[in-house]
């Protein structure tokens, strides 16, 4: 696919969650797991660009979607010592509320079809419908900018000054 190997470019989707974004205290790994799709994306993106790839690299991260992973909440084995914790996750789900997968794939299309769009973390809940997680990158690309093009040094002299107020 990337054009650095002779392919024509094109868009990846990775799936995360919600609970990438927020901790799930009901389930830690899985919100590692989806935490680590959202901070790969994000570097994958930005190699992308600057290797001149061609290839957008995009998360979503859903709330609740009304798929057969939900039952797996009721499955002592999938759950482990949190299986007694499922009350509050049903709650959580009651709080959220559910989304049916065609909203998943409004999300999808939205990648597929904005060009502009790498990197990008996009949020899909029942109350906000899709929408972006906003990441201060204002900074890091300044600090990205700046270690690219010159030795550390003098790099780091520069990044400090320009923080200075
Ligand atoms: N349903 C939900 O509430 C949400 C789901 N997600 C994510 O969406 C993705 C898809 O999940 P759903 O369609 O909801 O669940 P699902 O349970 O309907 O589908 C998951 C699929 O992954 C397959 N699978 C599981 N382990 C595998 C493995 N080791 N190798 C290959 N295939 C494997 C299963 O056979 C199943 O077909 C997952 O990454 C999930 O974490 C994200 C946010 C919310
Ligand atoms: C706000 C969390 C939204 C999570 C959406 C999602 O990815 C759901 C996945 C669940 C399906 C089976 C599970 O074991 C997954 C994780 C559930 C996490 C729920 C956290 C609830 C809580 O912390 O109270």
């Amino acid at each position: 696919m990337s054009r650095a190997c002779g392919g024509n470019g094109g868009v990846i989707i990775n799936v995360s969650s919600m609970a990438g974004l927020m901790p799930a205290p009901q389930q830690p790994v899985y919100t590692a797991t989806k935490c680590g799709v959202i901070g790969f994306t994000r570097a994958m993106a930005e190699t992308s660009k600057r290797e001149n790839y061609g290839v957008r690299i995009n998360t979503m991260c859903p709330a609740f979607v009304n798929t057969p992973i939900l039952k797996t909440i009721d499955e002592e084995e999938n759950m482990g010592k949190y299986f007694k914790d499922r009350d509050a996750i049903r709650k959580m789900m009651s709080n959220f509320g559910i989304l049916e997968p065609a909203a998943v794939a409004d999300g999808l299309m939205k990648i597929i079809e904005d060009e502009t769009l790498n990197g990008a973390v996009m949020k899909i809940t029942k109350t906000k419908g899709i929408h972006f997680e906003d990441y201060a990158t204002g900074y890091l690309q300044e600090v990205q900018e700046v270690v690219m093009r010159k030795d550390p040094e003098e790099a780091n002299e520069e990044v400090t000054e320009s923080r200075k107020c």
